[in-house]
């Protein structure tokens, strides 16, 4: 078998390591996709390695995926296993928290890895698995480029306006921002829109990620000009653990009434709250749109008003609305989500049509909506992919490393 110049894309979360392989010797194309979850409990492995190569789906050994790196070294043995011609001479990461300073991919050198580890407590459910992926990531490959392409890096030129919070001027300088995050994945969105919907990607769009992290962006002409999650991914929408958007005056109420210490606020705020807290039974919207019973339905009630509610106040921002368009786990695959964010919207130019809706069709507005809805399903890979491929061939991201 000839050697393919390969890029692996690793995108770590707080429980699972999502991976994907792509032969870049052209526009990158991928070879494979898979994931480990349940890392250090119950962990699973599964994986599509192509139309020659059955599908894998089993049960790991807890030692196989005792953490990220442990699962790394397993993913690795059934991708050489599977791909013996295959080298990987980049591997590209999703880095959720790129500071001030990381508007673009980077090639990851001591320095940055340093600015990512500082990043760390202002995502801490995401950054630390991220580093830990990279720092595997280089043990395995000490000779493959490593790239980091960031969540937040698509809104790094937002307005001011957009950028700040009302606190003393000193917390700007000090990087209290509003980033925003789920960049990949708006960036892969508005690119798709630019190739099948040229004059909608030219306008006013509203991208609604809808994952277990969720949070929604106002785009203009394929730039971010506000999005709903700010200094850290917790703002904003509710989220399977997360709570959104919340009165900061809570936290002082569970410190100083409940003598809660900062550490058990945190971990309710990002692990005990969102869909999972407020219906006490699930962050999975699967499961929640099938409990029936009255606390699913509020949490769902909660999920689609914010969403609403959001939509307005982004379609603001943007001076109209041209798209709404759909995309993470529940956005690609809810259409009673989808539905119910859509219903009595014409005020807003938004007419949902129900049977392209139901069949998850990509665009799903009536032709007479006044402005489009879409679904566009999401891949965050290939962005990252890309960006692997651009810094492998430019002799000075190679020399930086
Ligand atoms: N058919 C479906 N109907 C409703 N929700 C779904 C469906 N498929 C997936 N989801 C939801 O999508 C969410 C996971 O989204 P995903 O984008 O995969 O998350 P992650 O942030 O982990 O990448 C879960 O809440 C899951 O229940
Ligand atoms: C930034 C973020 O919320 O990511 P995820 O959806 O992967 O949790
Ligand atoms: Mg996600």
């Amino acid at each position: 078998m000839t050697t393919l110049p390969v890029a692996l894309t690793l995108n770590a979360g707080s429980s699972s390591l999502k991976f994907s392989l792509f032969d870049i010797s052209g526009a990158p194309t991928q070879m494979a996709i898979g994931l480990v979850e349940n890392i250090g409990k119950q962990p699973r492995l599964k994986a599509d390695l192509g139309e020659a190569l059955p599908a894998v789906a089993r049960e790991l050994k807890p030692e196989d995926a005792v953490d990220h790196t442990a699962a790394l070294a397993t993913v690795l043995a059934l991708l050489r296993g599977s791909f013996p011609g295959a080298k990987a001479s980049v591997v590209g990461h999703r880095v959720v928290h790129g500071g001030p300073h990381f508007a673009e991919p980077m090639v990851v050198t001591d320095q940055v890895m340093a600015e990512l580890k500082r990043l760390s407590p202002f995502a801490p459910i995401h950054q630390p698995h991220n580093i830990a992926g990279i720092e595997a990531a280089r043990a395995a490959f000490p000779e493959a480029l490593q790239v980091a392409c960031f969540d937040t890096a698509f809104h790094r030129h937002h307005p001011k306006a957009n950028d700040v919070f009302a606190l003393p001027r000193e917390y700007y300088d000090k990087g209290i921002r509003r980033y925003g995050f789920h960049g990949l994945s708006y960036e892969y969105v508005s690119g798709e829109l630019k190739r099948i919907a040229p004059q909608i990607h030219a306008g006013r769009v509203v991208v609604a990620h809808l994952g277990n992290g969720a949070s929604m962006c106002g785009i203009l002409g394929g730039r971010s000009v506000a999005s709903t999650m700010g200094f850290t991914a917790l703002d904003g929408l509710p989220m399977g653990t997360r709570c959104g958007q919340v009165d900061p005056g809570v936290i002082f109420y569970m410190v100083q009434q409940e003598g809660r210490s900062i550490d058990e606020v945190r971990d309710i705020f990002y692990t005990k709250s969102g869909l999972l807290g407020l219906s006490g039974i699930s962050n999975d919207m699967r499961i929640l749109e099938s409990a029936g019973v009255p606390e699913a339905n509020e949490a769902i009630d909660y999920f689609v008003f914010r969403i609403r509610r959001e939509l307005g106040g982004l379609a603001a921002a943007l001076g109209g609305l041209d798209a709404l368009v759909f995309c993470g786990g529940i956005g690609e695959n809810s259409r009673k989500i989808r539905r119910r964010i859509c219903d009595a919207m014409d005020w807003i130019g938004l007419e949902l049509d129900h049977d392209r809706n139901d069949k998850n069709a990509r665009v799903i507005s009536t032709d007479f909506s006044r402005a489009r809805i879409m679904v566009v399903p999401t891949n965050e890979e290939i962005v990252i992919a890309r960006a692997a491929k651009r810094l492998s061939a430019m002799p000075e991201a190679a020399a930086a490393e």
